[in-house]
């Protein structure tokens, strides 16, 4: 199911209390009146090559949206133009009714943001990172300090704080939980995380999860895209399926995948290709 899932109006609230003021947030029991992310059309093309081909997504306030395809389908390439880190060559993109491209202060407020391989400042702990980040969000010190001891805690990543580990030490995993903690430190309403389980163990995993439900729970909604077929079945509410740079469908997860599985739909619509006898017989040969 997607719409607002128990929206209580408070939780998930930004710096100062913004929700009185900003009309991107719906009051408490009001019906939700604009997407959370719209994308249409999006289109970008490398060396004459279409990498995304008029992507169109709408995503609903409080759901959870498993974006899924092949490699190099062109999944990072429309969720970066989604977020105004890449430009499109045609296409529009809009959170909570807020265009990236031409009210892009406004959207950053709105949108946290994991990208694939992380361009963060490394040469800090994770702590000093999260400070950084705070101040160039604009938040104070002060909430900027709590928020950043409290995610560092609840991402298991005080140890390493503890030890004064800087990020270019860090882990694979611990590298995406940080990138997790600079998209949440801002209390976004719209979460868009490129791959936020890869490399994750599966307790950390969990507490993702947690955080992410609770988000959706609040009013917030999630992109977030993956290859694991079953973790997008058990965790999304819908699921987009792009290939060749084109959506080949989206929807309600039970909409999407039909009779069988996800993964079912993602090869009928993919298609599959079989390994011939002949290929790779000097292998364990
Ligand atoms: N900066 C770039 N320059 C040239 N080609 C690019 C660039 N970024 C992406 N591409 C190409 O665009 C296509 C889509 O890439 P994209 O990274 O969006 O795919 P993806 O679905 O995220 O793949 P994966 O699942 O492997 O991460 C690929 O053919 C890729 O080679």
């Amino acid at each position: 199911m997607s719409g607002v899932r128990g929206a209580t109006g408070t939780s998930g609230e930004g710096p100062g209390g913004e929700a009185a003021r900003d009309p991107a947030r719906a009051p408490a029991g009001a019906p939700a009146a604009v997407a959370a992310l719209e994308l249409a059309g999006l289109t970008k093309s490398f060396q004459g090559r279409r990498a995304a081909d008029a992507v169109s997504l709408t995503v609903p306030p409080g759901s959870l949206t498993g974006l899924v395809g092949p490699n190099g389908a062109g999944k990072t390439t429309s969720l970066m133009m989604a977020v105004g880190l890449l430009r499109p060559d045609a296409g529009t993109a809009r959170v909570f009714g807020v265009d990236v491209w031409s009210r892009p202060e406004e959207a950053k407020r709105l949108l946290g943001v994991l990208p694939d391989g992380l361009a963060l400042p490394e040469r800090l702990t994770g702590g000093e990172l999260l400070t950084y980040w705070g101040l160039l969000r604009g938040l104070d010190a002060h909430t900027t300090r709590a928020r950043a001891a409290e995610l560092l805690r609840v991402l298991e990543l005080t140890d390493a704080e503890e030890r004064g580990t800087l990020v270019i030490e860090y882990s694979t995993g611990m590298r995406k939980k940080i990138g997790l903690a600079t998209a949440l430190l801002h209390a976004p309403r719209m979460l868009v995380l490129d791959e936020p389980y890869e490399a994750v163990d599966p307790v950390s995993a969990r507490v993702l999860t947690a955080i992410l439900r609770r988000f959706t729970a609040a009013g917030g909604a999630v992109v977030i895209s993956s290859h694991v077929m079953p973790l997008v079945e058990q965790l999304c509410d819908r699921v987009a399926i792009i290939a060749d740079g084109r959506v080949r469908a989206d929807g309600e997860l039970a909409g999407v995948r039909g009779a069988g599985t996800l993964e079912d739909a993602f090869v009928r619509l993919v298609g599959h290709r079989e390994m011939d006898e002949g290929e790779l017989t000097w292998l364990g040969g």
